[in-house]
């Protein structure tokens, strides 16, 4: 079975093609500036040259009818038919309190998305495009949706709701949610495969730091805690985003500077984070490469930055009373050993050995970057959201078929 995996943006939408049967990547791209002019769709296939292609593409139904062009495009494609595509699978970021695990869409899953736009409003209805276009281009095809809230669904109340009054949370379910659970996910199931332990024996404190990011404690397997709360704007320092704040900054800034809500929100969810404190770039390499070059605030961009990440690690062992291993991953996590030294060379109270040269280590492979005898490991695992999207999809779209077929 081809499963297309789709994560849609307001202006962006990324893909990727698997055989499930070896699930390999039979190809890979993305759509860029999506709605504005000259949008760039880049398209990769194993061994083979990047393609670039500039056009313009107005809409999401627009996106999705270039990508299935050049999938199955005479040089460039890996499928003789889009009727090879036999489903799709969604990244969705808000599923509220309705899904704890992954779902096949129909009317009332669709309701539900729309229904939580005002939770997600810069995800959920550029999500909502995604699956409307796919419907439009590929009407038989089945379609699955895996939300990055959903794993953290088991965090109990003590973790997820806020200290304010408790008819917000009834009236308007106004409490924690958490994100990138799709990634915690995986690379707590990868750590433990690593480790030779049983995840539902462990204590870990997985990162999940690339532009947005946020830590979680993984009690026995299960999300127990974690860093973004109602919105993905809470918890840690990101690229563009604040993280933890005193909520009376925003009355108190849209008084002295009249501004207004929308503009706060923006403010804090796209002006903020290593990009503001830098005033360099929401790119930890470019912050990075400035820090070398002795550029003051991007020293103290990346300071603080590691510092957020080092405070919650500190929290969640607490949360959890002890740690087997810490995990870190994503675009920064995976990649910045500047970065992971920085964090882990004040954890050594906790028992945190780093070992420089496994930390400089580039690989696509789990790895550990402490010393043998370091009581707590830290470990770099590569996440894989879209190949845990898929196998999803596979799993749902199997068994409606065996459902189907046993109705017969
Ligand atoms: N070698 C590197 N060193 C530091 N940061 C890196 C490196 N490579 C990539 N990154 C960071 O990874 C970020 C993207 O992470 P990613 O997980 O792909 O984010 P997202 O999925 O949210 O777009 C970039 O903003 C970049 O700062
Ligand atoms: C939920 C979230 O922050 O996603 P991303 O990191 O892709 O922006
Ligand atoms: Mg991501």
């Amino acid at each position: 079975m081809n499963i297309l995996v789709i994560n849609a943006g307001s202006s962006s939408l990324k893909y990727q093609l698997y055989d499930m049967s070896t699930e390999q990547v039979l190809a890979k791209g993305r759509v860029e500036r999506i709605g504005m002019d000259s949008s760039i769709l880049t398209h990769e296939v194993e061994q083979q040259p990047e393609v670039r292609e500039v056009s313009e593409i107005l809409d999401h139904t627009t996106a999705i009818r270039k990508v299935l062009d050049m999938l199955t495009h005479a040089k460039f494609g890996v499928l003789s038919n889009i009727q090879d595509i036999q489903a799709i699978g969604h990244r969705v970021v808000h599923g509220g309190e309705s899904f704890s695990e992954s779902v096949l869409v129909d009317q009332a899953v669709k309701l539900e998305i729309r229904k939580l736009f005002d939770l997600a409003p810069l995800h959920n209805p550029a999500h909502m495009m995604g699956i409307t276009a796919v419907e439009t281009n590929l009407p038989e095809v089945p379609q699955a949706v895996v939300f990055d809230t959903a794993f953290h669904q088991t965090m109990p109340a003590s973790s997820y709701l806020y200290a304010i009054p408790t008819v917000l949370y009834k009236k308007h379910q106004i409490r924690r949610y958490g994100f990138h659970g799709t990634s915690h996910d995986y690379v707590s199931k990868r750590a433990a495969e690593f480790l030779g332990k049983p995840l539902e024996s462990l204590k870990l404190v997985t990162c999940h730091i690339g532009n947005g990011a946020s830590c979680t404690a993984i009690l026995n397997g299960r999300s127990y805690d974690t860093s973004m709360g109602m919105t993905p704007l809470e918890g840690l320092m990101m690229g563009t985003r604040s993280g933890d704040l005193d909520p009376a900054v925003v009355p108190f800034t849209l008084n002295k500077e009249d501004l207004t809500l929308n503009e706060v929100n923006s403010m804090l969810n796209k002006h903020s984070g290593l990009l503001a404190v830098s005033g360099i770039s929401s790119d930890m390499r470019e912050v990075v490469e400035a820090m070398k070059a002795g550029h003051e605030n991007a020293k103290l961009a990346f300071e603080m930055y590691a510092y957020r990440i080092r405070k919650y690690i500190g929290a969640y062992i607490a949360a959890m009373d002890g740690v087997d291993a810490i995990i870190f991953t994503a675009g920064v996590g995976e990649n910045s050993d500047v970065l992971r030294k920085e964090i882990c060379r004040h954890l050594t109270f906790f028992g945190v050995t780093l070992d420089e040269e496994r930390n400089a280590v580039r690989s696509s492979e789990p790895r550990t970057i402490t010393t043998d005898d370091s009581a707590v490991s830290v470990l770099v695992v590569p996440t894989n959201e879209e190949l845990l999207i898929a196998r999803d999809t596979y799993r749902l779209v199997r068994n409606k078929l065996a459902g189907d077929s046993s109705e017969l």
